[in-house]
């Protein structure tokens, strides 16, 4: 039988028996994993040649906690889940830690959720200075379930493990060995003759033997404990009012606390069973996976291609986006020239990237030290005789087609032959960009969010010309400078920008029908956005809105809807928070109020579209306003899809979650639909259609999946395979 992972045993001259997880990439715990745990302690409790134990992972890594690949097998009934408490109270509790034989974890590298649990079982650690320990569960949607939830507390204190655990943070050796966590730490090459002469004190008696289930020392007095923990269910609902999965973590430690750690272990077990099943926790697995599938490429990042080093980046424009730009790839050590076309401007951009940075100083992100060498990685120029040797260049310039044009015709002459040459823009043609040049093969597009150094994600715009090793060239690169890169095909609005523009125009046809602008901004802020389609129109100022939309109306005219209200507003010099009039009023602190003001432009808006207030558009649920904004987003989705734009829907699930906002807990914008349905969707789309116009009617590919029954996310041929 083909095995997934093993444990080694193996006893040395000193009695100490070294058990290692084995079990590549991050030695994670399958069910083959953890039996052969169970089956290496019993064998170590047995043989009267062994004396004490050292559990350690192999490679560097102690572990990566239970195998996340199992999640989905065991939620569909494929896989057998463990009977409750076979693995925190049989195997750790009963076994690991009940027993007469010490046990010593050596940890380098990961020790996350399982893997810090069998480790938190065993009666000392000992750590390197790298690794990272941490219970990241919650970012599952589950709970810590071997036991993580009753050891944690009684290492680190209440307070600092509900930190831990609600915010997913590992930390790493030094701080885990200063909260108690670690018992000491030691150098990679030490560590393991470090943890054997550990076990073997213990059982000599000279360093304690200590049940980390059983301590009692750092957990806070009672009332003070009750406390911590109310406060921490104001602050989890506060933030996630949607999910229910950190109360239950929440409860879960209150119980082993109150009713003793045993108590704590079952209602940990109990509670954990019922949230894998949970929608959140499938959403939030997937979502794990498709962040890591998306730099999985059919055709391009399986043909072997090994990513050329990038030492020296060029950004032309010194802007909000280029000095963005510029901020990110200097945090990751690239050496960057930032062009601009004279010296005031070239001084305004190298001024933000040292804004950008000290920003990180005075937050106590970054050391002075740090913030001189990091910026000391940026140059400054006016012309383009420094690009001889540089290995990309990025342009940020504005969206004007024959300045860039002009741009990359003098790219060509003065950049390397090997020099990938990349543009930031978000609506133009790259085919354009690249008409008047003989490189089209090295043109790509690099889509930038705004801010540039914060926002996790990077389009990835490939032409049909784009060469497959610059597309692995700008993958590695975004890696590197930590964005999760998604590589998309060419066309207006690429794949964010086009799910955008739906959400906005949706709203602005439910206004003039006759819904209310805050309900609208309220039910989606409920669903879990951000902020309501109103409220980010004023964020990024009528006038991106007006210059975005212009494109779509052009390339896209069948399905826009032309809402005059946001050009009727800009007239009147309301353009969003910057002139403190939108949507919304703004006091000096930012803060958006309501404004009645607004009735009038919505009435004229109205009458210029020639439609009337809709009564049953004026009382529509929460429920209603939400499909009614994102099934037309859907409805983009899967043209994008269709079109080949997007490789594969998991991608726009997590375009969708990075460059939208979309709540991650629902999975992404596909995996959301397929949870309501392709015939619920479809259908409700031709209701509207029928009596609000063409902007709501439903794709080809979104009628025919309706029509056959099958799911949005399914790759083509295995819809078709379906039927
Ligand atoms: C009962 C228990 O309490 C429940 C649990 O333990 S739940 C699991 C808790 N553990 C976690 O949440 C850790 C999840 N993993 C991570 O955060 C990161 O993968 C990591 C920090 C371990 C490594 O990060 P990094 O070095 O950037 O590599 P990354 O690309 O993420 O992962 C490498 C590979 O390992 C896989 N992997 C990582 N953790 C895994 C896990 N726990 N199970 C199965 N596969 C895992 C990834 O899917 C990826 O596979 P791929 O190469 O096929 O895409």
């Amino acid at each position: 039988m083909n095995l997934k992972g093993r444990t080694t045993i193996d006893v040395g001259a000193d009695g100490v028996a070294v058990i290692t997880i084995i079990n590549p990439p991050v030695n994670s715990l399958s069910l083959d994993v953890l039996n052969s745990l169970k089956e290496s302690y019993d064998q170590a409790l047995r043989r009267d040649d062994v004396k004490a134990i050292v559990v350690t992972g192999a490679k560097g890594k102690f572990s990566g906690g239970f195998d996340i690949t199992a999640f989905g097998g065991i939620q569909g009934g494929k896989i057998p889940a463990p009977k409750p408490g076979f693995v925190s109270v049989e195997i750790l509790s009963d076994t690991v830690e009940a027993a007469r034989k010490p046990s010593v974890a050596a940890i380098d590298g990961l020790a996350l959720g399982g893997g810090l649990e069998v480790a938190m079982a065993c009666h000392a650690r000992i750590c390197t200075s790298n690794a990272q320990l941490g219970l990241p569960e919650l970012q599952l949607g589950i709970i810590p379930g071997f036991g993580g939830t009753q050891r944690l507390p009684r290492l680190v204190g209440l307070s600092k493990s509900l930190e831990m655990m609600l915010t997913s943070k590992p930390v790493k050796g030094e701080e885990a060995l200063s909260l108690g966590l670690v018992d000491a730490i030691a150098t990679p090459d030490q560590l393991l003759a470090t943890a054997r002469r550990w076990a073997l004190d213990i059982l000599g008696g000279q360093k304690p033997c200590i049940a980390s289930l059983l301590k009692t020392d750092k957990l806070e007095p009672l009332a003070e404990a009750r406390e911590i923990l109310n406060f921490a269910r104001v602050q989890a609902r506060k933030q996630a009012p949607n999910l229910k999965h950190p109360l239950v973590c929440i409860d879960v430690v209150e119980e082993g606390i109150l009713s003793g750690p045993r108590a704590g272990l079952w209602k940990e077990a109990e509670a954990f069973q019922v949230l894998l099943h949970s929608d959140t926790c499938k959403s939030l697995v997937h979502v794990f996976f498709a962040q890591r599938g998306t730099t999985k490429v059919p055709g391009v990042t399986d043909l072997g291609l090994a990513p050329r080093p990038i030492k020296k980046v060029a950004i032309l424009g010194g802007g909000l986006m280029g000095s963005g730009i510029a901020t990110a790839l200097i945090l990751s050590n690239y050496s960057v020239l930032l062009k601009e076309v004279n010296e005031k401007f070239l001084q305004g951009g190298m001024d933000r990237v040292k804004a950008n940075l000290q920003s990180q100083v005075k937050k106590g992100k970054m050391s002075e030290e740090k913030f001189e060498k990091t910026y000391s990685l940026l140059k400054g120029v006016l012309d383009y005789e420094s690009f001889r040797d540089v290995d990309m260049v990025i342009e940020a310039v504005i969206e004007n087609v024959s300045l860039k044009q002009q741009i990359f015709a003098d790219l060509e002459k003065y950049c390397p032959p090997h020099c990938i040459l990349a543009s930031n823009t978000s609506t133009i043609d790259l085919n354009l960009i690249g008409e008047k040049t003989k490189s089209e093969d090295r043109i790509i597009g690099a889509h930038f969010f705004s801010p540039a150094h914060v926002m996790p994600l990077l389009e990835i715009v490939r032409t049909q010309k784009t060469s497959p090793q610059v597309i692995v060239d700008l993958l590695d690169v975004g890696k590197k400078i930590k964005k999760t890169p998604v590589v998309v095909g060419n066309c207006t609005g690429f794949a964010v920008n086009r799910m955008f523009f739906p959400y906005t125009q949706a709203a602005l046809l439910l206004v003039e029908r006759g819904t209310d602008v805050y309900q609208i901004d309220k039910a989606i802020t409920k669903f879990g956005m951000p902020m309501g389609p109103f409220r980010l129109c004023d964020l990024v100022g009528f006038g991106v809105a007006v210059a975005t939309g212009s494109q779509f109306v052009l390339n896209f005219p069948e399905r826009t809807y032309k809402s005059m209200l946001i050009p009727l507003m800009q007239e009147d010099k309301r353009a969003g928070e910057t002139t403190r009039k939108g949507f919304y009023i703004y006091d000096n602190r930012r803060k958006a109020s309501p404004d009645p003001e607004l009735k009038k432009y919505i009435e004229k808006a109205r009458e210029m579209s020639g439609v009337t207030v809709d009564p049953k558009v004026t009382k529509l649920s929460e429920k209603d306003i939400v499909e009614m904004i994102f099934f037309p987003v859907v409805n983009e989705a899967c043209r994008v899809l269709a079109e080949g734009i997007a490789v594969k829907a998991a991608d726009l699930d997590i375009s969708a979650i990075m460059g939208m906002g979309f709540p991650f807990y629902r999975g992404g914008i596909m995996f959301w639909a397929d949870t309501l349905g392709s015939k619920y969707i479809c259908s409700r789309l031709e209701e509207w259609s029928k009596s609000y116009g063409g902007f709501f009617k439903p794709c080809a590919y979104l009628a025919d999946r309706a029509a056959k029954g099958a799911s949005l996310s399914a790759p083509m041929d295995v819809a078709k395979a379906r039927l």
